[in-house]
């Protein structure tokens, strides 16, 4: 989050929200040029009993966390076991969320929703030999779903200070549903996937020189319809248990 210190507001945030989107396009976009490539999946492929999937992850993050990266509360490893610390400098960042951030992470939900529902949904059924790219571009694809779901922490610390008022008895009576009442905002849900959508035409489209006459069959790269529900079924909902997760040790 660039927002950081006293400028932290509830447009800035949302703002970092719709810059994250332009990733998450882009990076289903990328992984679109592949097929499916089921084999990049089996637990057979990567030895030692995991995927290739997950081999690249792991030793991805591995490499990501000694060239200092996770140390922001929106970067948050898949597999945060075993990763060691920056072996190069890094410059502390301004401290804008409570403490009890570090522990909030959704991540296992959002692994199982990319390999388990999200890919057969916007890949081609089909097997092109091309596995190490593929999950290359999976990673891509994680890491900006994760990224975007986790600044759900920034969205619920603006808005337990513009209310602390009205956030703190649920709070204390950890009371979720009543939390989750109060942070959603169904209007701003119906414009982040109108959005979304559009950015996939936009984003998704050839780009030819000639004008077209015919508008009728053009073709994305990735249905516009799987960034909407994308979002609808699991972006925002689980942004949203992020804030929840948060706000409910925002007094400890
Ligand atoms: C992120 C926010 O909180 C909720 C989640 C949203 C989202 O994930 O895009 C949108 C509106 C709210 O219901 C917000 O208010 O901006």
């Amino acid at each position: 989050m660039e927002a950081g210190g006293e400028q932290l507001s509830l447009a800035a945030v949302r703002d970092q929200l719709i810059r994250e989107e332009d990733s998450i396009v882009f990076a289903l976009i990328e992984r679109a040029k592949r097929p499916r490539n089921a084999p990049a999946y089996s637990s057979a492929s990567g030895g030692r009993g995991q995927s290739l999937a997950e081999f690249f992850v792991r030793e991805a993050e591995a490499l990501y966390a000694k060239a200092g990266h996770y140390q922001k509360p929106e970067d948050v490893p898949f597999f945060p076991q075993d990763l060691l610390p920056p072996l190069f400098p890094t410059k502390d960042l301004p401290k804008v969320l409570h403490p009890s951030a570090s522990s909030v992470c959704v991540n296992d939900a959002i692994w199982k929703m990319y390999f388990d529902e999200l890919l057969p949904l916007f890949t081609a059924d089909g097997d092109d030999g091309n596995y190490s790219e593929t999950v290359a571009l999976d990673f891509a694809c994680l890491q900006a779903l994760s990224r975007r779901i986790h600044c759900g922490k920034y969205v619920a610390e603006v808005k337990f200070k513009d209310a602390p008022q009205d956030y703190s008895p649920p709070i204390h009576a950890k009371d979720s549903n009543a939390l989750m009442n109060l942070l959603t905002f169904k209007a701003v849900e119906e414009k982040v996937k109108r959005r979304v959508e559009k950015k996939a035409r936009i984003f998704g489209q050839n780009v030819i020189l000639e004008d077209s006459v015919d508008n009728q069959d053009v073709e994305f790269k990735v249905d516009p319809n799987v960034l909407s529900k994308l979002y609808d079924l699991w972006v925002m909902p689980l942004t949203k248990d992020v804030e929840v997760e948060y706000l409910l040790h925002r007094l400890d």
